[in-house]
């Protein structure tokens, strides 16, 4: 059990901040709905049945890439799930901001704008530093007690997250609370079989930096997305670089070279990687290349192609457990879709331990048609979810269990 302090000891009648990771796959400018926004409706109903003012801090994207945009939108969305209107304000902790709080009646719902967009809430810092910021200092002051139902963002020292409680009784939502339970519990369990993890996605630096603290807890790594195309790249493989408008290589690469190349070095046999990718061809269809015959990076590589999901097939179906982080491809595009849902079908289909993790790729489970219940855990946490498997602490959960320890 955690050491934290859940949304049962909430007395009634407060002024509540609750913070949820409402961060999601955008298209055309617009969030899609997933089941981030189903699981944080559970907490926010729940308060707002309660007679509770309910303020909500969420983040979206991260500055300077093409998902970092406004709430608007996830408001109307969060409203659907939760099933009572939802007010949005553009505003993280100015004027607007503190007006709409002040205005909101008992057991009315209020999201504020993208926290991101607020310069406080980023770089990362120790709590003390972040309970300083103009950010909380603001806000606190107007609420009785801070929320954190976060859970997939609690791997990130920013000011909405370990900031609050050091200024506020601080306690944790719902969804912190089954997530943390879930994801501590799967931690600490030993298999007898062995232990394949499967790593995609576009945070290259997350996934890496695990894979190497897993060290022999895993088997093996089936590897694809931004990760795989950098351990090609290591590997001596013309790939894993920017092309054209691209910014998902060349900066993680920099980051993560001397790391990729050390975890080649001592546990290659443990790290498959793809021998044949896809991209999409000169009449628009997905065409697929074996890696060996690829002397230059001119296309944006956007799955695994089908000689590697028929190789990493057997490892799983062999496995005792099997953990997914990130998409092997774009899976949003059908086209792009074989390497994610190949890995998904054959996880399904075995009768071992599986966990599915990260609100992106949790997502193509419910797209392709398969359900969640033939997977043994599903969380939308993608990141701290794989940060618990190692053991390391997660800096708001700390941040949550210091605060019941000074009450
Ligand atoms: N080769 C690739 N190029 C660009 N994007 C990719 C590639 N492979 C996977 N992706 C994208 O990665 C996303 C998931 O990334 P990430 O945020 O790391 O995972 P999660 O949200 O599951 O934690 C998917 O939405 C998918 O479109
Ligand atoms: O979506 C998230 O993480 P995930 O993709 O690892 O599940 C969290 O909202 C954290 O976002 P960040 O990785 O931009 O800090």
């Amino acid at each position: 059990m955690a050491d934290f302090d859940t949304i049962d000891d909430l007395p009634a009648d407060k002024r509540v901040l609750v913070r949820l990771d409402l961060n999601s796959p955008i298209e055309d400018g617009e969030p899609q709905d997933n089941r981030r926004f189903d699981r944080h409706a559970e907490t926010v109903r729940e308060l707002a049945e309660a007679g509770h003012r309910v303020v909500c801090m969420a983040h979206q994207g991260r500055p300077g890439r093409d998902d970092f945009t406004s709430l608007a939108g996830h408001a109307a969305i969060l409203a659907d799930h939760v099933g009572r209107d939802v007010a949005f304000v553009a505003d993280t902790y100015g004027g607007e901001a503190l007006d709409a709080i002040d205005a909101l009646g008992a057991g009315e719902v209020l999201l504020l704008e993208n926290t991101r967009m607020c310069e406080d809430e980023l770089p990362e810092e120790s709590p003390e530093e972040k309970a300083k910021t103009e950010f909380v200092r603001t806000l606190a002051p107007r609420f009785d007690a801070y929320v954190n139902d976060a859970y997939s963002a609690a791997h990130r020292e920013h000011a909405s997250l370990v900031g609050f409680p050091l200024a506020l009784p601080a306690y944790a939502g719902r969804v912190m609370e089954t997530e943390y339970e879930a994801n501590t519990a799967i931690a600490t369990r030993e298999f007898d079989g062995p232990v394949t993890m499967v790593v995609g996605g576009t945070k290259a630096t997350d996934v890496i930096g695990v894979m190497d603290a897993l060290d022999d807890r895993v088997d093996r790594f089936l590897l694809g997305g931004v990760a795989g195309e950098l351990f090609l790249r290591a590997a001596g493989h013309p790939v894993g670089h920017d092309v054209g408008e691209m910014d998902l290589f060349d900066e993680q690469w920099a980051e993560n070279r001397e790391l990729i190349e050390s975890v080649l070095a001592e546990r290659g046999d443990a790290v498959r990687l793809a021998t044949d990718l896809a991209y999409e061809g000169p009449d628009g269809g997905r065409a697929e290349v074996a890696v060996d015959e690829i002397d230059e990076k001119t296309e944006g590589y956007l799955d695994v192609g089908s000689e590697t999901v028929a190789d990493y097939e057997p490892p799983i179906r062999d496995s005792d457990a099997v953990f997914v982080k990130g998409a092997l491809g774009v899976f949003e595009d059908e086209r792009f879709a074989d390497g994610t849902v190949g890995v998904l079908e054959a996880i399904a289909e075995t009768d071992c331990f599986s966990v599915v993790g990260g609100g992106d790729t949790s997502r193509a489970i419910e797209m392709y048609g398969l359900s969640e219940d033939d997977f043994s855990h599903v969380s939308i946490a993608g990141g701290a979810y794989i940060r618990a498997l190692t053991g390391e602490p997660l800096p708001a959960v700390e941040a949550l269990e210091a605060a019941a320890g000074r009450r």
